[in-house]
């Protein structure tokens, strides 16, 4: 069956209150969030991979915004070590509600646990992959740091965090420039110009983009030893970030 589209900010009488992930964004979220992140799947399936790669016998993988569990499934399908659990959480009920139906039809072997709390408030435990996929964006900024170190603090050696996000850039003429690019994304995948702006307006001081630079800082500052960008489409980026 093909997944309800997006129309949430099409009607253009319609009130733009601030964005929330309510049953409505959970309804349509698979299309919106395809035809809004370039890259979204790319993102989604090499965090699989990633966690295929770092994942150790008997420790916790973690998805930290998870929403209906793509990345969760991504690293589900991935895990050889024995013994893992991964960790689903999100602060969302509508979300974790139908997150729960698409883990319970699927057939792999690693245990889940889907929670329902604040990323900034559960404990990160004996991990050795944590996955923010486009989530500390949406964290209020003064938390950011302390989310970054508590997952350094509760990633095993070796362990690796993925962390995708949208981004700005410093130089105004790029940050213009990228938003635009993003815009005609969103435009060829068959948002109208009112949407864009509509949602634009339902994002603005809810989703708060920070600079590639301060992720990198933030995740050294926590103590990560080596922090990089392994994909970037427009301003929509991806980092890994190892523990030595
Ligand atoms: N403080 C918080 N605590 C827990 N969850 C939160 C918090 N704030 C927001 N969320 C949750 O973070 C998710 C962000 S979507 C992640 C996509 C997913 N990772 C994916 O790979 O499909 C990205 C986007 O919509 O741009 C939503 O489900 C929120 O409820
Ligand atoms: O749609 C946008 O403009 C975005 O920046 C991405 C997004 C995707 C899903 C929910 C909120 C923001």
């Amino acid at each position: 069956m093909s997944e309800p589209r997006d129309t949430i900010f099409a009607d253009p009488l319609g009130e733009t209150n601030p964005f929330r992930f309510d049953a409505d964004v959970a309804r349509v979220f698979p299309d919106m969030i395809r035809r809004s992140v370039p890259g979204y799947t790319t993102v989604v399936s090499m965090s699989g991979l990633l966690a295929g790669r770092y994942a150790t016998a008997g420790s916790n993988l973690y998805d930290l915004g998870c929403s209906l569990g793509a990345s969760t499934l991504a690293m589900r399908q991935n895990v050889r070590a024995a013994d893992c659990c991964i960790i689903a959480v999100d602060n969302a009920a509508a979300m974790l509600d139908r997150c729960r139906s698409v883990i319970d039809s699927d057939t792999h072997d690693t245990r889940v646990e889907l929670v329902q709390a604040d990323i900034a408030d559960i404990p990160i435990v004996d991990a050795s992959v944590v996955v923010l996929n486009f989530t500390l964006q949406f964290i209020p900024l003064a938390q950011r740091g302390d989310v970054i170190q508590r997952i350094y603090r509760g990633l095993r050696p070796g362990g690796i965090l993925v962390l995708s996000e949208k981004v700005t850039f410093a130089d105004p003429q790029l940050d213009a420039l990228n938003i635009d690019l993003h815009h005609q994304f969103k435009r060829e995948h068959g948002y109208s110009d009112l949407e864009i702006a509509r949602k634009r307006n339902a994002i603005d001081n809810v989703l708060i983009p920070e600079t590639l630079d301060t992720h990198r800082k933030r995740a050294r500052a926590a103590g990560f030893d080596s922090c990089d960008v392994w994909f970037q489409c427009f301003n929509f980026a991806s980092l890994i970030a190892l523990k030595a």
